[in-house]
């Protein structure tokens, strides 16, 4: 594509007419992916700074830079205030802006996004369209999978998927924004027609300096929502009316807003919840109607997910009996309360709580259906949030009758020293815990302990088939784990 193109979005892109006829191969971020003839955009990062990359890029075919300060290169330098921005503003050009040329729903929110998503996925796909999931798990394409590192990905990747999308004739696509995605400016080139807020409790205060700086990324993605490209087409923002956070989104935003709510009123609502040890009943109130749902998904928290994609469906135009329909056979979510299949007379359940919030959800819903004891093998990620490991703990405790602590992904820390910031304040009154550092072993311990009726909960890896200890990722498997202590089990 010539430069003239890639910089039509620039206020003053004409101080770069002498560069208009460069043609350039393909955008890049990263000095280590160059080839011949791309573009180089230098990225100050949490790391490294990308503009001390820019010799190797050059070296490696770079034709042009983009910087944020003059700097010396063989090669022309365009100048601009923010890369970031010009980052996603480039890819999103470069790829002929392909969210703008198919529906992209935004799903947002400290927990729930990765359900919302499938649940909607599910819901378009009753409605025979095909569909693009990108999301914690992996990124789909119709029924095509590909693995993914981060939960949304960097703008480069975020547009070419898009645009491999609908070359791919995918109609809907239903991603999960994160905070970091947001703050980082990745989906920065988004034009979402629908953009929905699970809930916002804590997590990832070892990136954001407060709740309140939380909330502000989050808030991002309803302020940029129908800003840019169509204006006329209608935009929606689906927000939990019960989240306390609800009203400070519902300002960021200039669009229409649909509201969903368990506890307080709401546009789309449940009444009459019935949790049972296969599934949730409820009635679901909507503008359109009102309709009984039997859903093989369990706990109030999968209640208020079921009413966000509820919510962001009937916004889509999509008819309130395909949506019950799709919320009745969709069967659970990889590694979201997934039981392990098993003859015993007790239940082990693998969840992907792995915030404090999530954790009480899940152990709270998990005692209301145990006739026996609840175990919980639980732990805490490394390089991310230590906040919130003493208050994990201590909820393990409050809910659980015995609670064992162990490694989720220690990555560079050391695991005892994670263990160390989970148990230490706590007292004899919290309650009694084993400490297991090695996770297998732990989960072992649990299956090995459990009687008749008890439920144990494994928590916080959910879907990941892997443990990162150090920088490697060893292969790993909550469900495998378990299901080889089970094997074992004598009586
Ligand atoms: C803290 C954080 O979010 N870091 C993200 C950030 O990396 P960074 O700032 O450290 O990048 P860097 O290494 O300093 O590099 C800066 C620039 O120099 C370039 N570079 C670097 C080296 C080199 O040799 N040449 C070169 O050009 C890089 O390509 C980059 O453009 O930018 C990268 C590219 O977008 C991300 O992949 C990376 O995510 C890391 C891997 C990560 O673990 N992030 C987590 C915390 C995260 O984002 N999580 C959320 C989900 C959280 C949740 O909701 O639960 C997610 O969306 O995944
Ligand atoms: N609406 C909700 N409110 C509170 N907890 C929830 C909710 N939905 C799911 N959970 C809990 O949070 C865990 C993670 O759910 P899910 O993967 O859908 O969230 P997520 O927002 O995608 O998480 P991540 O930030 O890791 O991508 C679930 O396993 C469950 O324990
Ligand atoms: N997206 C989350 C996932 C956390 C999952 C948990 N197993 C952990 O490793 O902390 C993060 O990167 O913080
Ligand atoms: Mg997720």
């Amino acid at each position: 594509m010539r430069l003239k193109e890639i910089l039509s979005f620039h206020p003053f892109a004409n101080q770069f007419s002498a560069l208009y006829d460069i043609e350039i191969n393909a955008i890049k971020m990263d000095s280590r992916e160059i080839t011949n003839g791309d573009m180089f955009v230098c990225i100050n990062g949490f790391t490294v700074d990308g503009h001390d990359y820019i010799e190797e890029a050059i070296e490696k075919g770079a034709i042009i830079v983009v910087a944020e300060r003059n700097v010396e290169a063989t090669v022309p330098v365009i100048v601009v205030e923010d890369t970031v921005r010009f980052l996603a503003m480039a890819a999103s050009c470069f790829y002929q802006y392909p969210t703008s040329k198919l529906s992209l729903i935004g799903v947002t929110g400290t927990n729930g996004k990765t359900t919302v998503t499938y649940l909607l996925e599910n819901i378009f796909k009753q409605c025979g369209k095909k569909t693009g999931v990108i999301g914690t798990i992996q990124m789909k394409i119709g029924e095509d999978v590909y693995p993914v590192d981060n939960t949304t990905p960097d703008a480069l990747f975020l547009q070419r998927t898009i645009r491999e999308m609908i070359d791919q004739e995918v109609e809907q696509v239903i991603m999960e924004v994160s905070s970091h995605a947001l703050d980082q400016g990745r989906v920065y080139g988004c034009d979402y027609n629908t953009a929905i807020f699970t809930n916002l409790t804590q997590d990832h205060l070892d990136y954001h300096d407060s709740m309140d700086d939380y909330l502000r990324a989050k808030s991002l993605l309803f302020a940029q929502l129908g800003n840019r490209y169509d204006c006329k087409a209608k935009k929606f923002a689906i927000i939990n009316q019960d989240d306390p956070a609800s009203k400070k989104l519902i300002r960021s935003t200039a669009q229409s807003v649909i509201t969903y709510g368990i506890d307080r009123d709401a546009m789309v609502m449940a009444k009459s919840i019935t949790l049972t040890s296969t599934g949730t009943t409820f009635l679901l109130c909507t503008p359109d109607g009102d309709t009984m749902i039997n859903s093989k998904l369990i706990g109030k928290f999968n209640v208020s997910n079921m009413l966000a994609a509820t919510a962001a469906a009937l916004s889509n135009g999509i008819p309130l009996e395909v949506i019950k329909s799709a919320l009745e056979t969709i069967p659970g979510v990889n590694g979201r309360f997934e039981l392990v299949p098993h003859s015993r007379s007790f239940s082990v359940i693998v969840d992907y709580a792995h915030t404090p919030d999530s954790l009480e959800n899940v152990l709270t819903t998990i005692q209301e259906l145990a006739k026996g004891k609840v175990y919980v093998v639980v732990g805490c990620g490394g390089d991310r949030d230590r906040t919130k490991r003493p208050i994990m703990a201590k909820i393990a405790l409050r809910y659980a009758d015995k609670a064992i602590f162990t490694s989720d992904n220690p990555r560079t820390e050391e695991p005892e020293m994670i263990l160390h910031d989970m148990v230490n304040g706590l007292t004899p009154t919290d309650g009694h815990y084993q400490i297991i550092v090695d996770r297998r072993k732990a989960i072992h311990q649990a299956i090995h302990q459990a009687a008749k009726d008890d439920i144990i909960l494994i928590a916080g890896k959910g879907h990941e088939t892997y443990q990162q200890i150090g920088l490697v990722k060893y292969h790993f498997d909550d469900r495998e784990a378990a299901k080889e202590a089970l094997l074992l089990k004598e009586n």
